[in-house]
Order: structure tokens, then C-alpha cells, then sequence
């Protein structure tokens, strides 16, 4: 019988022996208490050392050994009950006191380290000692904010469950949650502060992701934010890094209401040791997650009741209503599109993964083109999924975790990501059995945009550190549901960056209501709602890196194949993991290829394990005249998006920007 440990294979339980193991019951009665010689006991019962419940219940948690003794009496208070962790203590609630602190009142919060629940003895904690006028004081100064400071996972998961409505551990023991109204991310929202120095070094105006916002409207949110959250009972403090280059690495507080949020940026930034948490500091970026709080349309700027804000001269970043996690990494994300490039690197929304022989791809592409699913591979290191710096010495994740679709997961053709939702990981806005908490990964009821945010060491290939040599591949990936673009195809240096600075997918806009038109969606850079400079500084600063390191391009359509939506159908997504490896390997390089018309794209003719008939699109239209007015279609929307950027040059090479011109369809 399988599965006792027996290495003969049998299996023996004596009820005799069971029933001796349970401790004798006394009955004696007599005035004095049962002292431990009074009690009965063989030898299989071991004495016990407590006489209450309550000294039980003491005996269940060790306490976590702080990297330093915390002062006795030094004014800290560390709850004895709630959730604890090893940090430094007096410095960090100090450092957490002034993130909260508000810029309008003279005093700022007083914060305590632990859950408000617990029996902790709760003294008093410094604060800047200013005497402050009696009239000054407020009640908001008065009152105690509870600060749960880098929790692990085990205790976010009793906070949520405790606390949050709608969080629940599945049958794989994932934290089940709910992001509210808003299941993705709302860019019409987004506001960025426009001063002196934003407004001459950032990308402005048409096209552009960064509306702007004045300093006056930040500091209303921001003390709308903060006060929100010295209102509520507690806080979550996240501080941890961006980055895993150790030279450019960045370091992030992440103040939030909700444990979900804890969680998730837990598991999507880089978790410091206990040392380096000791000697965190001053956070270089804070995020105030007040997401559960509307902004005020009165406010100027305003024009809904959810605001994502970021001011770069003040490193902070501010969130109201909306409670949908992945605007505060993607919101990261634009904040390091700003720092980085400051310092000649790259930022780049790609995936990465690495070979054995440590060759890397990057995997270019907008939303649910593939760039999750196709780095997680099992027969390659994964490196990250979503965000990448690349420097002068190779490419790093800026991320300590992954964030994966849900939508129609299946472990067969995604086992890696499959595995990877067990204890630990956020999964977000699925629907369960309410009995046996299995996950049905094809209900759409709450969401299409089902995710799953766990930490990168989850795949079990992954690359601990996150950072590789150069990249041999540029894939850039499209999902073409107009079924004309082919499988793949290799690009030469002008090609790549045409495509990169169009930056096309598109998709079908409403699955539901029946066959729709595919809607093109053009995103300069493949990241355009978080890209911060103009395009074509992160073109040239591609070009130069693929130029200098002879990178290849590949555009892989992930899309359609034999018709657009509705005629055609998906490529597989083993033909498409079949080309990929073709890519990683070489042999694709070796291929015979002709060029497409209009496009002016290299096709090969055969690709391992990929029937040659759907690698020229159209062979797989059985209505050639629909796939020429089809392709034509594309080609124009193609063009008229590249208009804007005609009149740029990109980099110092006067050459390249007309080779590139000249790289888009040609009808
Ligand atoms: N041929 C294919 N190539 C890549 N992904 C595919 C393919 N066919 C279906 N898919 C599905 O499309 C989705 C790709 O999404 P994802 O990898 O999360 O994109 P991204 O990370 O770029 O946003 C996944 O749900 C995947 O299962
Ligand atoms: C989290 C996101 O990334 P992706 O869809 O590319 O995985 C996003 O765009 O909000
Ligand atoms: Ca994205
Ligand atoms: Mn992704």
C-alpha cells in the first residue's frame, strides 16, 4: 500500500498502543492542585508546561527573532499576539509615521506596529517632538494607526479571510479574491504631475499615456489618500525592491488598506531578506493604495471618481477608487520607464527567459499576446514575465513575480503556471465551487480578466537571480485576429523597429455578443500606456542594443490563422511553443525564406512540428480575395498610425530613421 512510508511496504497501527499513548485522567480529588509528580503518566505522554488555556495558546507561536534585540521600553510596541516580524522596529515606524504624515496639520499619526485585535500592551510611540498650539491639535492627531509592516503571507491570508469579504482559499490553496468594481486597469484615469522639469522631459499630447495633473490637484489626493488611511484601524506597509541589477535597483513602500493588496505587491516585487529589511531606510518610491476611497470630481483634473497619480518629484505615487492590484505594479512600471533611461538603460514590457546554453529571448507584446505564457517554459529559465531592464552588462527583471491569466487555464497546455496556484498566490476575480473550492477556470462571470499573481521561484525553472547576458531573440509578438499576419516571420533591424514603434496586436472586442470586426489596437513600444519619454528614445535606445549585441527580430503572430475571427481559428498554441523553440535553438535561422507582399516579411518554409500550409497566411484562406482586402485593411490602419511618428528621427542615424520608414507595407 502506498503512501505510509514504509520501506517494507507494510503497514501496522496497534489500537492497544493507541489507547496506552492517551494521558491518564485523575479523579482524585483533594485540595491541592496536581502538580506534574501527582499526574499519571506512562511514558509515551510527554509532561505539559501549561496550566490555562491562555498559556496553551503562548506556547503555539515562537516569536520571530528581530535581526537586532528591539530596546526594552524604547517605546516600540510589537504586539505579542498579532503578527510580527523581524525589522528593525523604532526606525521603520518612524519612516512609516512620515510617509503618513499629512502636509496640511502639524502633527502627524501615531502608528503602531501589529493588528489592533491583539492583547498587546500598547504604548506609546515617538513622534517628531513639536509642541504643537492647542488649536492645531485634531482628532485624526489623537488616534493610533495600527501599521502591519511586511507580513508574510500565512498572516495576510488570516487578515483577508478575517476581514476582506470575498477572499476564500481554493481546493490548491490560492487566497481567492475580489478586486472590487474595477477588474483591470483604467487608463483614462491615469494623471501624471506636470511641472518644470516633467513637462520638458516627458511625452505630452496626442497619443500619449500621461495626462497631466498640476501639484496643487496631487496634494489634494494625496491628503484625501492619506487621510483615508490614518482613518481606518490599520494600514499594510509593504516595503521591498524593484529591479534584481543590484546597481539600479530601486526601493518601493507600498502603503494599502487591504491584505489582498499586501499580498499581491509581496509576491509581484522583490521580498528583501531579513537584513536588508532591517537597513530598508527611506523608501526611494510610495505608493498610498487608498483604491477602496473615491477621488472627488470637484477636485480639478478629475474626471471620474477613480485616480491613478504619479508625481516624480515627490517619488510618490497615489490610488483612489479603484481596488484593482495591477495598477500599482504597472504603475511601478512607468515609474521606472522614467528612472531607468536616466541611466542609459532600456525598460522594456517584455517577457525573458533563458536557455541552457544561455542564450536569451525577449518576448515583446501588448496584453494577452503571450508574453506570460510563452517565457514560462519548461525546457528554459524563466526570467520574468512582464518587465525588464536592459543594461550596459545584460537584462534584469524588475519584478519578484509573475501575473498570469486565468481565463481558460488548462494544466495541460500550462502546467508550469497551473502548478504555480497553491498556497501563497493572489487569484484574482475567479469563480469556485462553494463546497469543494475547485476553480473553474472557464467562468467568465465575474471577469475575463481572471489573474493569478504569484512569486517567480513558484516556476519551478525560474532564474534566481533574475538576471541574464544579452539577448540573442527580439520576438515580437502580435495576436492578429484579423488572420493575416503569419506564424512568424524574421525582421532585419529596420523591420523590428518599425514594428516595435507601431507596436500592433489586435483582438476581438466583445466575445459575447456574437462575431464582431477584430479591433486593431496600435501601442507604441508594445507598452504605450506605460512608457514615460517620447517612443522613439526607447527605439533608438533598442536599435542601439539589438545593433551592438546582433539580436535578431521575429514577429510571431499568436492570433488568428485561415480567416479572421469568426472564419478562422487561433493558432495552436503548440504550434506556436513549436516555433518559438525553432527561434531559441537557431534552426529557424537556417530556414529557406521568401517575402510576403505588401509587408515585406520573411517567411520560412518549414518549422519543425508546424504543418508548412498555415506558414504563408494565405494558403490557409480558402477565400483568397477576402484575405487580399483583409491584408489591405491591416496595412493602411498600419500606415495611418505611423503618421505621427513620420516626422521623428530616431537616435543619431539619420539612416536608420528612413530605413525604418521604409520597413511598414508597401501597396
Ligand atoms: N498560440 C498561442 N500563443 C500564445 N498564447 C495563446 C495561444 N493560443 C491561446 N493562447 C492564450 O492566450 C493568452 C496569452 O496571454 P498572456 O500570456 O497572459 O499574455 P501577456 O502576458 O502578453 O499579457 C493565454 O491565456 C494563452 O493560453
Ligand atoms: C498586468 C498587465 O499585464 P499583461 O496583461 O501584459 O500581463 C496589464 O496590462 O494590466
Ligand atoms: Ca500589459
Ligand atoms: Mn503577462
Amino acid at each position: 500500500m502506498a503512501g505510509n512510508g514504509n520501506s517494507d511496504g507494510e503497514f501496522s497501527f496497534s489500537a492497544a498502543a493507541a489507547r496506552d499513548a492517551l494521558a491518564r485522567i485523575t479523579t482524585e480529588k483533594g485540595t491541592k492542585a496536581p502538580t506534574s509528580t501527582d499526574v499519571c503518566h506512562d511514558d509515551t505522554a510527554s509532561p505539559v508546561s501549561f496550566q490555562t488555556i491562555d498559556e496553551l495558546h503562548s506556547l503555539q507561536k515562537k516569536r520571530s527573532a528581530p535581526t537586532t534585540p528591539l530596546k526594552e521600553g524604547g517605546g516600540v510596541v510589537i504586539g505579542t499576539s498579532g503578527p510580527t516580524t523581524p525589522v528593525s522596529g523604532e526606525s521603520m515606524l518612524q519612516s512609516v509615521s512620515a510617509s503618513l504624515a499629512s502636509l496640511t496639520r502639524e502633527t502627524g499619526p501615531k502608528v503602531i506596529r501589529g493588528d489592533p485585535t491583539s492583547a498587546a500592551k500598547v504604548s506609546h510611540v515617538p513622534q517628531t517632538p513639536t509642541s504643537v498650539p492647542a488649536t492645531d491639535i485634531s482628532d485624526s492627531a489623537l488616534k493610533f494607526t495600527h501599521v502591519l509592516h511586511n507580513l508574510s503571507p500565512a498572516e495576510l491570508y488570516e487578515q483577508a479571510i478575517k476581514y476582506e469579504q470575498g477572499s476564500f482559499i481554493t481546493s490548491t490553496g490560492a487566497l481567492a479574491t475580489l478586486s472590487g468594481a474595477k477588474t483591470g486597469r483604467s487608463p483614462k484615469d491615469k494623471r501624471v504631475v506636470k511641472d518644470e522639469t516633467t513637462a520638458s522631459e516627458l511625452w505630452w499630447g496626442k497619443g500619449s499615456p500621461n495626462i497631466e495633473m498640476d501639484e496643487q490637484a496631487f496634494l489634494v489626493n494625496r491628503e484625501r489618500a492619506v487621510d483615508y488611511l490614518n482613518s481606518l484601524d490599520k494600514v499594510f506597509v509593504n516595503d521591498q525592491y524593484l529591479n534584481w541589477d543590484p546597481e539600479n535597483r530601486i526601493k518601493v513602500r507600498i502603503v494599502s488598506a487591504r491584505a489582498y493588496h499586501s499580498l499581491f505587491m509581496h509576491n509581484m516585487c522583490i521580498r528583501p531578506t531579513p537584513e536588508e529589511l532591517e537597513n530598508f531606510g527611506t523608501p526611494d518610491f510610495t505608493i498610498f493604495n487608498a483604491g477602496k476611497f473615491p477621488c472627488n470630481r470637484y477636485t480639478h483634473y478629475m474626471t471620474s471618481s477613480t485616480s491613478v497619480d504619479i508625481n516624480l518629484a515627490r517619488r510618490e505615487m497615489v490610488i483612489l477608487g479603484t481596488q484593482y492590484a495591477g495598477e500599482m505594479k504597472k504603475g511601478l512600471f512607468g515609474v521606472m520607464h522614467y528612472l531607468m533611461p536616466k541611466r542609459k538603460i532600456l525598460s522594456l514590457h517584455s517577457g525573458c527567459n533563458m536557455g541552457k546554453d544561455g542564450d536569451v529571448a525577449l518576448f515583446f507584446g501588448l496584453s494577452g499576446t503571450g508574453k506570460t505564457t510563452l517565457s514560462t517554459d519548461h525546457n528554459r529559465y524563466l526570467i520574468g514575465d512582464d518587465e525588464h531592464c536592459w543594461s550596459e552588462t545584460g537584462v534584469s527583471n524588475i519584478e519578484g513575480g509573475c501575473y498570469a491569466k486565468c481565463i481558460d487555464l488548462s494544466r495541460e497546455k500550462e502546467p508550469d503556471i497551473w502548478n504555480a496556484i497553491k498556497f501563497g498566490t493572489v487569484l484574482e476575480n475567479v469563480v469556485f465551487d462553494e463546497h469543494t473550492r475547485e476553480v473553474d477556470y472557464t467562468d467568465k462571470s465575474v471577469t475575463e480578466n481572471t489573474r493569478a499573481a504569484y512569486p517567480i521561484e513558484y516556476i519551478p525553472n525560474s532564474k534566481i537571480p533574475c538576471v541574464g547576458p544579452h539577448p540573442k531573440n527580439v520576438i515580437l509578438l502580435a495576436c492578429d485576429a484579423f488572420g493575416v499576419l503569419p506564424p512568424v516571420s524574421k525582421l532585419d533591424l529596420a523591420q523590428t523597429m518599425y514594428h516595435f514603434i507601431s507596436g500592433y496586436t489586435a483582438l476581438v472586442a466583445g466575445t459575447e455578443e456574437g462575431v464582431k470586426e477584430p479591433r486593431a489596437t496600435f501601442s507604441a513600444c508594445f507598452g504605450a500606456a506605460f512608457i514615460m519619454l517620447h517612443p522613439t528614445k526607447y527605439a533608438a535606445m533598442l536599435a542601439e542594443k539589438m545593433q551592438a549585441q546582433g539580436a535578431t527580430g521575429w514577429l510571431v503572430n499568436t492570433g488568428w490563422s485561415g480567416g479572421s475571427y469568426g472564419s478562422g481559428s487561433r493558432i495552436k498554441l503548440a504550434y506556436t511553443r513549436k516555433i518559438i523553440d525553432a527561434i531559441h535553438s537557431g534552426s529557424l535561422l537556417s530556414a529557406t525564406y521568401q517575402k510576403t507582399e505588401i509587408f515585406g516579411l520573411e517567411i520560412p518554409n518549414e518549422v519543425e512540428g508546424v504543418p508548412s500550409e498555415i506558414l504563408e497566411p494565405m494558403n490557409a484562406w480558402e477565400d483568397k480575395v477576402a484575405y487580399k482586402e483583409t491584408l489591405l485593411k491591416l496595412a493602411g490602419l498600419f500606415r495611418n498610425n505611423f503618421e505621427t511618428f513620420t516626422s521623428h528621427k530616431i537616435g543619431e542615424d539619420g539612416k536608420l530613421t528612413e530605413e525604418i520608414l521604409a520597413a511598414g507595407p508597401n501597396f
